[in-house]
């Protein structure tokens, strides 16, 4: 099954509404139209831009899609500061990251935590991209296969093949991100596809051939047709790089 690639720019906490509402412009200005027919393109900004960005792009008609970096999992009521899937779907989000390390490692997040996020939003028919990955001393230990599959396994933790198949992956070794040093494509490619063979455990071959893996940890302008090269790696979920329109669209290029 051939899969279409997705590129997501995930803007972490970057840009005011002004910023936000200038590079969505760049990049929807930039970005060809044709390309759009054969990869798949979002950007994740902060919650207070994603109606901004959202805009901007409706109004350009330029099917890039948006999406939030993080959700609560409950419907409404008293948790303050939490932001519920019903208020990122009514603004039209597509795609919702979840358990990205900087929440995992910063905010406590746990495993059963990103579960209970990704269910919900599968629920509500928006994209989770799953993130995964390790650190430098489950690397140098030599278990981090054994580590993302648990991962992946404990995300997936309650869902049948259906849920399944409306998730994407993000495989992210966080020694990878922000730090300039990129996985090899061996080294991606070595875990995508071990993430997707846990997939065909879990839910059979057909879902796993479906599910998109992506890689994200430093990609950029330079480096993405290698690891886009890659059999199992189907797209990336960039950070820095996706702060500026020129890398991020010669991104989405190399991704065609
Ligand atoms: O979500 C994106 C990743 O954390 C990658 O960030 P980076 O491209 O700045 O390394």
């Amino acid at each position: 099954m051939s899969r279409k690639n997705l590129i997501a720019g995930n803007w972490k906490m970057n840009n005011t509404v002004a910023e936000a509402v200038v590079l969505a412009q760049e990049i929807s200005n930039r970005i060809e139209r044709d390309w759009l027919e054969l990869v798949d393109v979002a950007v994740c900004p902060p919650y207070v831009d994603l109606k901004p960005v959202k805009s901007v792009f409706e109004f350009d008609r330029v099917d890039i899609a948006v999406g939030a970096q993080n959700v609560y999992w409950e419907p409404k009521g008293a948790f303050t500061g939490e932001i519920s899937i019903a208020m990122i779907d009514n603004i039209g989000c597509t795609y919702c990251i979840v358990g990205h390390s900087e929440r995992r490692n910063l905010f406590g997040e746990t495993n059963e935590d990103v579960n209970l996020k990704a269910r919900a939003l599968v629920e509500a028919d928006i994209t989770p991209i799953i993130c995964v990955g390790e650190s430098l001393s489950v690397r140098d230990a030599g278990t981090y296969l054994d580590f993302v599959t648990a991962q992946v396994r404990a995300a997936y933790a309650g869902m049948d093949e259906a849920d399944a198949a409306k998730t994407v992956i993000a495989y992210e070794p966080v020694w990878a991100i922000g730090t300039g040093r990129t996985a090899t494509p061996e080294q991606a490619e070595e875990v995508c596809a071990a993430i997707r063979a846990t997939a065909s455990e879990l839910f059979g071959a057909e879902v796993a051939e479906g599910l998109r893996v992506l890689y994200g940890g430093s990609m950029n302008e330079g480096n993405a047709a290698l690891l886009l090269g890659e059999a199992d790696i189907d797209g990336g979920l960039i950070g820095g790089a996706a702060l500026k329109a020129d890398s991020f669209i010669q991104i989405v290029k190399e991704a065609c």
